[in-house]
Parts: structure tokens; C-alpha cells; sequence
């Protein structure tokens, strides 16, 4: 009966904070980038149900469009997508700009896509950190950049979804989390600046753990799993 208790007053807990929540986010405007797959998606979803209106983004037309009807069937105020890679700048700015154009303004940027990269021993690929930076990185800050005129007309909120490999240097991982821990040093920086600017801008930077969507590599469920 105690666990049965405990279980019921967790679920309690949990409703009201997705009551709150809910109500927090309903009619906003919200980008959500890497939203054909994994997290991305599922919070395109979340978002949805929450009542907001959503903008996709990811280089995979035919995922973005299944993830817009099923966000409209959720309950979302409005979904649309663009499609394109980040590893282009330009296709970063031009994301924000359809924003203003569709949306009318801009409250929540959810930076969240990450480029493929391989989870081994460093192969001594500069090319690829190269491109990995610009596909995580860069893209980041040119999004960002576009934003932020929008996100301070309407006291919005900047989310950076990041990794525990972005604050520690784990093994197998070095080009991956060379783009995370980038992430944290600009982010980090940028958000002091808005402090001391008084600019009504929020910065959040999520450290995720290991979230088996599924598309995670085998050999990283069965280690994280042993
Ligand atoms: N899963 C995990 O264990 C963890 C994940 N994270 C972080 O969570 C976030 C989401 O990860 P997860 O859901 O696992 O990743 P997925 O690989 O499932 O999703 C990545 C998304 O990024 C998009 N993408 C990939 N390349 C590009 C590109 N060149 N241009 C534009 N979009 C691109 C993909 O779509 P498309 O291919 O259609 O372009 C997809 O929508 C990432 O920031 C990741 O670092 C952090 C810690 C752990
Ligand atoms: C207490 C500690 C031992 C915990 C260690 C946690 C380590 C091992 C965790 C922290 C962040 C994790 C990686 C991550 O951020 C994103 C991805 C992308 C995905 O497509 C494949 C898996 C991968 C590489 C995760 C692998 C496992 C990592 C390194």
C-alpha cells in the first residue's frame, strides 16, 4: 500500500507540473531543429499537445511532414516545417526568418539536431570535426544571432539540448564532444552578457545522459546497459 501511495502522489506531482507547464506554452511560437527523429521529434510532440505552435526543422522532408500531421492531430495551435541541412549557415538564418514570416515573432528557440558522427577511437579526421562544428556549432550561433532581436521583443527563452559528453571528455567521443563543450563556453558567455544587457532572454543548456531512442548504437545501449 505504501508503494502504491508513494506512486499516486508522484503522479499527482506530476499532473500539476504538466498543468503549469502547459499553460506556460500554449500559443507560443517555438522552433524545434532535429525534429524528424529521436528527441527533437518527441518534444515537437510534447510541444503539440501543450497547445503551441511549432516550426521543424531537419533535412528529411518526408519525417518532418509525418511529424507535422501527427503534431496537428496532438492539438498544436499550428505546425509547419523547413527543410535543409545546418551544415549551410545560411539555411539557419533562413529558418529564423520563416519564423517571423509564418509565426509572427519568435518565443522559444529549441536548438536540438546534431550531425552523424562516429562513436570510436579518434581517426584523426580534421575534415570531420570541421563539418561536425559547423553542423552543431556554428549553425547554433547563426540561429541564435537571427533570434535574438525576436526572442528580446518577446521575452523568450533559448533551449540548447547538450550532453554529458559536453562537460566531460569521455572516451569515443572526441569530435562529438569538442561540439558540446563549444556549446557551453559560448552559451554560457552569451547568457552573462544578456544578464548584464537586462535583456528579457532566458539561456537553458541540457545535459542529457544516455537516452536510448532507439537509433542509438548497439554497442553504446549494451555498454551503458553492462
Ligand atoms: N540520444 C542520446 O543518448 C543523447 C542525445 N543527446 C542530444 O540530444 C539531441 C538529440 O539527439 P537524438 O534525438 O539522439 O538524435 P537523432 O540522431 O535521433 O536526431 C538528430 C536530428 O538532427 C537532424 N540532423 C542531422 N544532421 C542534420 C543536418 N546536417 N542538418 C539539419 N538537421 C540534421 C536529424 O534529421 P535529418 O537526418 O532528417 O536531417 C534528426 O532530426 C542532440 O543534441 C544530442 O547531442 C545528448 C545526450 C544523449
Ligand atoms: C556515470 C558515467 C559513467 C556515465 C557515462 C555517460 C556517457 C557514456 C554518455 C553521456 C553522453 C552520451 C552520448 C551522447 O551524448 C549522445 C550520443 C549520440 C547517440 O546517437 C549515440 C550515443 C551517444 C554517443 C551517447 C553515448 C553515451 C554517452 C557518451
Amino acid at each position: 500500500t505504501a508503494v502504491f501511495l508513494g506512486q499516486g502522489r508522484e503522479f499527482a506531482r506530476c499532473r500539476v507540473g504538466m498543468l503549469v507547464w502547459a499553460e506556460m506554452l500554449k500559443g507560443k511560437r517555438v522552433i524545434v531543429t532535429g525534429a524528424s527523429t529521436g528527441i527533437g521529434e518527441q518534444m515537437a510532440y510534447h510541444l503539440a499537445r501543450m497547445g503551441a505552435h511549432v516550426l521543424v526543422t531537419a533535412r528529411t522532408e518526408a519525417r518532418l511532414q509525418k511529424v507535422i500531421t501527427r503534431c496537428l492531430e496532438l492539438g498544436a495551435a499550428s505546425a509547419q516545417y523547413v527543410s535543409g541541412s545546418m551544415e549551410d549557415e545560411a539555411f539557419a538564418e533562413h529558418v529564423v526568418k520563416e519564423a517571423e514570416v509564418v509565426l509572427g515573432g519568435l518565443d522559444m528557440l529549441i536548438l536540438n539536431h546534431v550531425g552523424n558522427s562516429y562513436f570510436n577511437y579518434f581517426d584523426g579526421d580534421v575534415g570531420h570535426v570541421q563539418k561536425l562544428l559547423k553542423i552543431n556549432f556554428l549553425s547554433y550561433v547563426a540561429m541564435t544571432v537571427s533570434a535574438l532581436p525576436r526572442l528580446k521583443d518577446s521575452g523568450g527563452s533559448i533551449v540548447v539540448v547538450s550532453s554529458m559528453a559536453g562537460k566531460v571528455g569521455f572516451p569515443f567521443t572526441a569530435p562529438y564532444s569538442a561540439t558540446k563543450f563549444a556549446l557551453d563556453g559560448f552559451f554560457s558567455s552569451l547568457r552573462q552578457e544578456l544578464a548584464i544587457q537586462k535583456a528579457d532572454v532566458s539561456i537553458t543548456l541540457c545535459i542529457l545522459g544516455f537516452i536510448d531512442t532507439g537509433k542509438t548504437s548497439a554497442m553504446w545501449t549494451l555498454l551503458i546497459r553492462n
